[in-house]
Formats: structure tokens, C-alpha cells, sequence
């Protein structure tokens, strides 16, 4: 059966956002990773679930996980928040352990495991978001919920209108915006999602995606699990491919996302044009795009003219953005 665990967290005081890491000493070392995850090994009898899983996700980081069914990306998810036991290896949240000193580190941590969300059916949204404040106050490191930010939540999650009804009575995607509200509640540093925008509608995933990038731009570093890989590419920082219960691959987006294409009249052309621009890197055609890594964006128009004075027609010019559906087919046939 379905259910959920919205973990208490605390306030974001202190917290490197991306845009002050961006800024920093490029000499300074990076942010401490708000999850580590080191030779982790799970079983389940004699079956191994899990194989050797190593990796990091620093502060303000979006790092998705994805894979085939029955790859094993819930039972990390699990294990990561610490509602199973490894059978080898280590997980720290902020520092701590999550299995050995699990509620200092859940301190840190909102998280949804598992949809639909499982809530008091016949209290409101309201006062099951009450009971998730409480429990979140009593936790080691704990900070109190007031009633504004449950109010707060409530409106981001666009909840307002179903506040004062009972949770009998939410559709299934509305339940699952009650379990992101309940997991941000406490303002976590780590947050963790099981597949979040399963069962929502279009602008309900539309709402998440904000929701989460706007946490990471606040400095949370956040985990999620999913199977939608287009809308994923657009804003999460790294996503990792699990098949088999093996961490295949983990693809940096940041590092696939600094190419421009143009479509043009004659991309073998274009091509020569652009080659000889000092802000172009690297030139590659693939019919009827020219396709350039530039410097920087800004030099996008400086490139169009370039072609322009050069007699070419340049029919459209936008990001070339990294294929990770394309990229994933071929690395789960092919682990
Ligand atoms: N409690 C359990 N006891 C025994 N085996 C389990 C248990 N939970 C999961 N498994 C097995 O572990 C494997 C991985 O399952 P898991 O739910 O982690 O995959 P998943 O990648 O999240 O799949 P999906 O995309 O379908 O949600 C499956 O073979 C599953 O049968």
C-alpha cells in the first residue's frame, strides 16, 4: 500500500544559496554535500536491490533520479531518508548518519516517499499540516510552525480554496500537493521526493517544478524521482540513471546545455562562418542545423550576424537543448 512520510525539517538559516557558490572564490572548495551516499548495498532476503550506490548533492543542487521500473529507485529513496536499513555502506545527511543518528539528521529533512500521500482523512488539510508542524517541533533541532507559514504553504501548493475541507474529500493530486506542503513545511535543507508530479495535472507539475527550483535557489538541496525525462532536463541540475539497482550513469546538464543551432540555408556553410569566430568553441552540422558551442549567449547575436553578412539565411537560432530521453534509451539498452 501506498503511503507517505513528510520528515520534520528546519529553517534554511545559514544555508550557501547556488548564486553566493556562483559568486565565491573559484579557489575556495565547494559546499559540503547536503547528502552523501557511499557504497550503499541493500537487500531484501537474498535478493541484492541495490548495488555499490555513490553519490553527492551539494546545497542548491536538483539532482533527479530515473530508471526503468523495478530499478530500485524507491528503495534508495528509502533507504536515503532512512526508512530502511542498508545492508552495506553509509548515508549522511548534513553531516549525519542517517541510520545511526537518524533523528539529528531527519532534522534537515522534508521528504515524500511513496504517492499518494497518506493523511488523517477526516481532518482537514489544515490540521493534518498542524499535526506535521507539532511533530516537526518536537524533533532534535526543531523549530516551531506557525500557523502563517502553514497558511503560506497551503497557498503555494494553490490548496487556499481546500484548506477547511477534510482530506476525504481531495482528489488524488490534491493529496499529493498536501504531501509536498507537509514535506517544505519546515523550511528543509534536503529534500526528498518520490516521484512528485505522478498523478498531477499539467500545471500542477508545472507548480512543483517551481516549487523546487525555487527551494534550490534558496539553497535546499533537493532529490526527486522520475520518469519524465523532457521535463526533468529543463531544471534539474544532474540526473543520475539507476537500472539494475547500479547507478549507470549520472549526466551533468549544466555541462550538455552551452550549444546553439541554427537553422540555415547551408549548415556546411554556416559552419565555416562560424568557426572562424574567436567566442565560437566548437562547430558540428547536423542537417539543417550548424550547431555551436558559444563562450556565452550573449554572443548569439553577434553569430546571426556574422551569417547574416555572409549571405546566409539563418531561418531559426535557439538553445540545442540535450536530448536526456534520447540519451537515457540509449544508456538503459545499452547499460
Ligand atoms: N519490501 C520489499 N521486499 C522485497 N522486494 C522488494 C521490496 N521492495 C521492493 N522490492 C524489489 O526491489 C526492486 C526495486 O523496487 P523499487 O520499488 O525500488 O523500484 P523502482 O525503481 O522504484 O520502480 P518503479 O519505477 O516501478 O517505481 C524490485 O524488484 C522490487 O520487487
Amino acid at each position: 500500500m501506498g503511503g507517505t512520510t513528510a520528515v520534520p525539517g528546519v529553517t534554511l538559516e545559514g544555508v550557501t544559496t547556488p548564486a553566493q557558490a556562483a559568486s565565491a572564490d573559484p579557489a575556495s572548495p565547494p559546499a559540503a554535500p547536503a547528502i552523501e551516499v557511499r557504497g550503499l548495498h541493500k537487500k531484501y532476503g537474498s535478493q541484492a536491490i541495490l548495488h555499490d550506490i555513490n553519490l553527492q548533492v551539494r546545497p542548491g543542487e536538483v539532482y533527479a533520479l530515473t530508471g526503468p521500473n523495478g530499478a530500485g529507485k524507491s528503495t534508495l529513496i528509502r533507504t536515503v531518508t532512512g526508512l530502511a536499513y542498508p545492508t552495506g555502506g553509509q548515508v549522511r545527511i548534513m553531516g549525519r548518519d542517517v541510520h545511526n543518528d537518524g533523528s539529528r539528521a531527519r532534522a534537515h529533512l522534508g521528504a515524500v516517499v511513496e504517492a499518494p500521500a497518506r493523511f488523517y482523512t477526516q481532518f482537514t488539510g489544515t490540521q493534518n499540516l498542524q499535526i506535521h508542524a507539532d511533530l516537526a517541533a518536537m524533533t532534535p533541532g526543531g523549530q516551531p510552525v506557525g500557523r502563517d507559514r502553514i497558511r503560506e504553504v497551503l497557498a503555494l501548493l494553490e490548496l487556499t480554496r481546500m484548506a477547511d475541507r477534510k482530506v476525504g474529500e481531495y482528489s488524488l493530486g490534491q493529496r499529493q500537493r498536501l504531501g509536498v506542503a507537509s514535506a517544505i513545511l519546515a523550511s528543509p535543507r534536503v529534500l526528498i521526493l518520490d516521484e512528485p508530479t505522478s498523478g498531477l495535472d499539467a500545471l500542477g507539475i508545472g507548480l512543483i517544478h517551481q516549487i523546487v527550483t525555487d527551494l534550490a535557489e534558496q539553497g535546499c538541496a533537493v532529490v526527486l524521482s522520475t520518469h519524465h525525462l523532457r521535463e526533468i532536463s529543463t531544471y534539474a541540475h544532474r540526473v543520475g540513471i539507476l537500472s539494475g539497482g547500479r547507478l549507470v550513469d549520472t549526466v551533468d546538464l549544466k555541462d550538455r546545455q552551452t550549444a546553439y543551432r541554427f537553422r540555415v540555408s547551408d549548415p556546411g556553410g554556416a559552419a565555416e562562418v562560424l568557426r572562424r569566430l574567436a567566442f565560437v568553441q566548437q562547430v558540428t552540422t547536423r542537417a539543417p542545423y550548424a550547431v555551436a558551442h558559444l563562450t556565452d549567449e550573449h554572443y548569439m547575436p553577434e553569430a546571426i550576424a556574422h551569417l547574416s553578412a555572409a549571405g546566409m539565411h539563418v531561418f531559426e537560432a535557439s538553445p540545442d537543448l540535450f536530448d536526456l530521453y534520447e540519451y537515457y534509451r540509449a544508456r538503459v539498452e545499452q547499460p
